[in-house]
């Protein structure tokens, strides 16, 4: 070990799957205490570049990785994340890997519970010590401490709101003795913006405290506030390497996506509707960590309508019960005619669709290539993409059509893939979200709903997500329901935006307003007339 060595070198670092080069000569430092901001568009290669160091089966079963990297001076090749993790090397995923049944203290303590020594230990070895329940909840108080977040650890992960479950991840991290580097993988992807400011005060004294921090995110005021140095990768290539201090947002905008930005938040105009479509009354939902209560709306046609709120509030669980993935009560109705809750098939009779936030679970075949996912719903719900045989007496699948289809998408949404026929699960995560998209507008719904849209989405293809949004409501006159984390991401496109405070609407207002106003309700501090509680 090197005292002069940085904490962190990569060298020339190269890697392709199958031929497909999708990093080219990376090579970067990070120094203890650091904090890298490592960005680019979706698909650029920066989570193939943390699996690289992480040593992940992913990287050994696809040939390897070319390249050097050193560890205080001395040259590392992990054959497995356990080996980083020995050397004091965390990593948060941009997917969860906790078990949903366990709790909070459970998770964070995984394979490292303190255990109490007793006779049996003696006679029979330790595999016999019990568990130190009072040690551990000790220690996972103190790992949830270090992330500065109010959470309880006895709540099992799968009853916790998605933002509860990243930060015990990152306690997860914290809580391991010789952290030196945390890999923080879109961290905030899934945080209302108070939460991720929650998240940034806790990386700001981690790294006072000398660990150094690679931080990847689509947010890139994130990156402004809280980085040292900023790394831009552009197709798998190192484009920007700067001081953070020295840069801006338009740069690094225009670094990944190699041309220029327009700004975002240019606001729709806000027009006013009155032909009610989608009529919501007293529903309540029992999703895991997303309570609802007892909501009421009447959304009207053509509208683009926003739903705001903080995790766990309830905002998610509105279409999941509506759309029948989650046990759900009280009435809904289209055009006056009533939809039958709890029941999938008759949701998307009703001509609704649901781009869910879950893409992995709820969204994709990742088994699949991506023309099939495009596809799939509209032929098994609307016999599309089917060609007739014999006469008409059989229908045979219209590859052709299928094709014609996803490329379609594919250009319109900018995917990037070698072919429609690479499967989904080889793509990146923006990319995967944009195939979610493009298989809810195949569908041509009467009311779309659209959760978390632009989650992990880079923010040239963000413009495009909102922009083709709002052009499929304007030519289709498609009712949209948006439901973000993202208060500007609401205030670009909705008409009115409605949140959702403890599985209530606190508030509905017409996009115009100020973002105070939004703030406020979602605080709960207002009632939707704007007066004091
Ligand atoms: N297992 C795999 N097999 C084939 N190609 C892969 C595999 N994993 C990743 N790729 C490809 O490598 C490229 C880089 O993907 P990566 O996930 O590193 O991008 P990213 O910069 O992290 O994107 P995002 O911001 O969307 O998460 C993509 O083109 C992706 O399709």
């Amino acid at each position: 070990m090197s005292q002069n060595a940085p904490l962190l070198e990569m060298r020339n670092v190269t890697k392709d799957f199958f031929g497909n080069v999708v990093l080219k000569d990376v090579s970067f430092a990070i120094e203890r205490g650091e904090i890298l901001g490592l960005v680019g568009e979706n698909g650029a290669g920066k989570t193939t570049l943390m699996k690289i160091l992480f040593g992940m089966t992913v990287i050994h079963e696809t040939g390897g990785y070319g390249g050097e990297i050193l560890l205080e001076g001395k040259p590392v090749s992990y054959k497995s994340p356990l080996e980083a993790l020995d050397d004091g090397i965390g990593m948060v995923h941009q997917e969860f890997s906790l078990l949903p049944g366990f709790t909070a203290t459970e998770n964070i303590l995984l394979n490292r519970e303190s255990t109490n020594y007793n006779f049996m230990t003696e006679l029979f070895g330790d595999r016999m010590r019990l568990l130190d329940r009072a040690e551990m909840k000790k220690r996972a108080e103190l790992a949830i401490e270090k992330v500065g977040v109010k959470l309880d650890e006895n709540t099992p992960v799968s009853e916790m709101p998605v933002g509860h479950k990243q930060f015990t991840e990152i306690a997860r991290e914290l809580e391991k003795e010789n952290v030196k580097l945390l890999v923080l993988d879109e961290p905030t992807a899934v945080l209302t913006e108070s939460e991720a400011e929650i998240l940034l005060k806790s990386m700001r004294k981690l790294s006072e405290e000398g660990i150094a921090i690679i931080f990847i995110s689509h947010r890139l005021q994130e990156i402004i506030d809280i980085t040292d140095k900023t790394l831009v990768l552009r197709d798998g290539r190192i484009i920007q390497e700067k001081p953070t201090d020295q840069t801006d947002i338009e740069e690094i905008a225009q670094a990944m996506v190699g041309r220029e930005i327009q700004a975002e938040g240019d606001r729709a105009k806000v027009r006013t509707f009155d032909e009610p479509h989608l009529t919501v009354k007293n529903l309540w939902v029992d999703m895991p960590g997303e309570t609802v209560r007892d909501i009421s709306l009447e959304i009207n046609k053509g509208e683009i309508f926003g739903i705001g709120g903080l995790a766990g509030q309830g905002k998610l669980g509105i279409p999941n019960g509506i759309m029948g993935l989650y046990p759900a009560g009280g009435e809904v109705f289209i055009d006056g005619k009533s939809i039958p809750l709890n029941n999938p098939r008759e949701a998307l009779d009703s001509s609704m669709a649901f781009v869910s936030e879950d893409r992995r679970d709820v969204g994709l075949l990742l088994d699949e290539p991506i023309d099939w996912n495009i596809s799939f719903t509209g032929m098994q719900m609307q016999n599309r993409f089917l060609k007739p045989v014999l006469g008409g007496l059989f229908r045979m699948r219209d590859d052709k059509a299928i094709e014609e289809i996803a490329n379609h998408y594919i250009e319109a949404l900018e995917i990037k893939c070698m072919s429609p026929r690479q499967n989904a699960k080889e793509l990146s995560g923006g990319n995967q979200q944009k195939v979610c998209l493009a298989k809810a507008f195949v569908v041509e719904p009467d009311i779309l709903f659209v959760s978390e849209p632009t989650r992990g989405i880079d923010v040239g293809a963000k413009k495009i997500v909102l922009d083709t949004l709002k052009e499929y409501n304007r030519n289709k006159g498609t009712t949209i329901i948006i439901i973000s984390s993202e208060l500007e991401e609401l205030r670009s496109i909705s008409d009115r935006i409605a949140i959702v405070d403890e599985g209530r609407i606190s508030g509905i207002l017409p996009a115009s307003e100020p973002s105070k106003a939004f703030g406020l309700l979602m605080l709960g501090k207002v009632d939707s007339k704007g007066d004091k509680k």
